[in-house]
């Protein structure tokens, strides 16, 4: 380990995001009775521009008039190369009450995107007396975002989660698809004539994590848009919980079952781990840096790989 200790990031579950355009008056409601952990009521680009005006007064008064329980509530809103950004900020951080917990930024290219809406944010907290910090979470949807992903991931204090937007993203790359995520039928190695699929959202991914548990965010994965599709989407969400993503967004209720299934350690693996620990202490207690489990080498690093699967767990059954 560096002599920099690697942050811990905020501590709640962040296992389904679900999404629905604020102006769509039919969806709070529903969103707030979900199993999502963290709802992103949407400014941005599930909102026509001409809806833009209705859809923060919406989003603003369903933040102050349901009932949300626990969850994470987010409004995104919208880029910075827009006009609306300024508007939304301004209009959600001076009009919405404390309920509001975090905002999110799309298509963030750099650093100075988050210190522009932080400073706008820190202005009016101070001038309307807000007791609660909002926080931030980001998008990287476009080669600037993945480019410069690290000193994105450093940029605030307020950061908690970083997610990656597959299909402004895929755009932003000139990627010769109109997939929201998933597999991609022309992304294959050949074999012998068989075809072995790769994926193509891999190394984005690998990078998110890597800038967000250096500073201590959560990394997401973001939009599965074919929501008939569950297998799927599971299978997407589970090589993202594999790669070390907390969480992944839906964008409908169908998908926050799995999402919140496969973001749960399941009982074989925190069992394993527990046993794991359990050998390793043994192991510390004889004065052994490493023994055999179940046919296989566990040492020191095991103990912290086992304790990502049993922290994972708890958080989990703390907040269930
Ligand atoms: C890709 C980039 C993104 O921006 S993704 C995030 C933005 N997009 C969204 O937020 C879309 C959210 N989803 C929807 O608006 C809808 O699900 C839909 C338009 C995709 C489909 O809606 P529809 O009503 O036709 O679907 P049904 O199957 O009939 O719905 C059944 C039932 O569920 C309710 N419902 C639907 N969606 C939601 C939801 N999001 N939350 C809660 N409830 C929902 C619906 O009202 C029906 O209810 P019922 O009538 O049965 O009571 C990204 O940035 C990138 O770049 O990658
Ligand atoms: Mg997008």
């Amino acid at each position: 380990m560096s002599f920099r200790i690697q942050p811990t990031p905020p501590s709640r579950p962040n296992r389904c995001q679900l999404f629905g355009p604020a102006s769509n008056t039919k969806l709070p409601p529903k969103m707030a009775t979900s199993a999502a952990d963290v709802i992103n009521l949407d400014l941005e680009d599930s909102v026509s521009p001409d809806d833009k005006p209705q859809a923060r007064k919406l989003a603003i008064e369903a933040i102050g008039d349901i009932d949300w329980g626990n969850k994470t509530l987010s409004v995104r809103i919208n880029g910075l190369d827009t006009p609306y950004w300024y508007r939304d900020v301004v209009d959600i951080v001076e009009q919405a009450g404390e309920r509001i917990d975090m905002i999110m930024i799309p298509k963030v290219g750099c650093a100075e995107d988050i210190y522009a809406v932080d400073a706008l944010i820190s202005s009016i907290e101070m001038a309307k007396g807000r007791k609660k910090k909002i926080a931030l979470e980001v998008i990287i949807e476009s080669a600037a975002g993945i480019a410069h992903v690290e000193e994105i991931a450093a940029a605030s204090p307020r950061l908690q989660a970083m997610s990656l937007g597959a299909a402004d993203y895929a755009a932003s790359m000139g990627m010769q698809t109109t997939g929201i995520g998933g597999t991609q039928e022309d992304y294959y190695m050949l074999r012998e004539g068989q075809k072995y699929w790769s994926d193509p959202w891999h190394w984005a991914q690998t990078a998110i994590v890597a800038a967000c548990r250096t500073h201590g965010l959560l990394p997401v994965d973001g939009p599965f848009g074919d929501f008939s599709d569950p297998e799927g989407y599971r299978a997407q969400a589970l090589r993202s919980a594999t790669l070390g993503m907390v969480g992944k967004w839906a964008i409908h209720p169908n998908q926050i079952a799995v999402a919140n299934e496969v973001f749960t350690p399941p009982e074989h693996k925190v069992t394993e781990a527990k046993e794991i620990l359990a050998a390793m202490e043994e192991a510390t207690r004889s004065g052994a840096g490493a023994v055999v489990y179940k046919g296989r080498l566990v040492d020191i690093a095991s103990i912290k790989q086992a304790e990502v699967i049993v922290k994972q767990a708890e958080l989990i059954a703390a907040n269930a």
